[in-house]
């Protein structure tokens, strides 16, 4: 199993966030309208929010239970948001390589992630010089060789135009069928979701 979750968490404004889902190999989409606890389901499975009760197993670890909470930085989460979010003072190259010393048994190169996502031509070049697909990209290749156990895919198609969707629609279906790490991908759109997901969970409204 990939993915073993069942969380809730109860804001102070008396909100509800809960999830519930088993899935296995592959890119499992959460699908949802906006304000059903898609963003917040991601930040208690990556360790940025406590859930007040329930688990989160990924690829056979537990992450949280009773008597577990592993710290965000040690769940070894690749995080991809909306927007790339790069580091405007380092180079692409130094983006990517953020964070790759202190992987633990990271898989794979930056050569060969850079091949795989096609930015080895952007490695000399700033994040204020790069397209929104180009940006992407290379926030997927920074999580890449981060060493993730998993991935979890917030919007990541959100800010860009619609060419640059199915540009990053099909570079996340290579991640999917190549690199093989569990994928967690939130969305609200059906199109992306039918053609991505291996297994979708729908969430209603809370
Ligand atoms: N820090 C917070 N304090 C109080 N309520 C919050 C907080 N964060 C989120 N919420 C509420 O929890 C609910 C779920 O929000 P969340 O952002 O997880 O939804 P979402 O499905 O990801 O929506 P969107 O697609 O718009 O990002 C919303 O009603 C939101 O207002």
């Amino acid at each position: 199993m990939s993915f073993d979750v069942d969380v809730r968490h109860r804001f102070r404004s008396g909100t509800v966030a809960a999830l519930a889902f088993q899935s296995g190999a592959g890119l499992t989409a959460l699908f949802g309208p906006s304000g059903v606890g898609k963003t917040s389901a991601l930040a208690m499975i990556a360790g940025l929010l406590r859930p007040d009760a329930g688990h989160v197993r990924v690829a056979g670890r537990t992450l949280f239970d009773r008597t577990t909470n592993v710290p965000a930085e040690q769940r070894r989460c690749g995080y991809i948001f909306q927007d790339a979010r790069l580091f405007p003072h380092y180079r692409v190259r130094a983006n990517l390589l953020y964070g790759a010393g202190r992987a633990a048994g990271a898989g794979m190169t930056l050569d060969e992630v850079s091949a795989l996502l096609g930015i080895a031509h952007l490695l000399d070049r700033w994040p204020r010089t790069l397209s929104g697909g180009e940006a992407q990209r290379v926030a997927i290749g920074r999580a890449l060789l981060s060493g993730p156990a998993f991935l979890l895919m917030d919007e990541p198609l959100a800010s860009l135009d619609r060419p640059r969707r199915g540009e990053i629609m099909e570079l996340i279906e290579r991640v999917r069928d190549e690199v093989g790490l569990p994928i967690l991908y939130v969305s609200h759109d059906r199109g992306e979701v039918d053609r991505l997901a291996t297994t979708v969970v729908e969430m209603g409204s809370v």
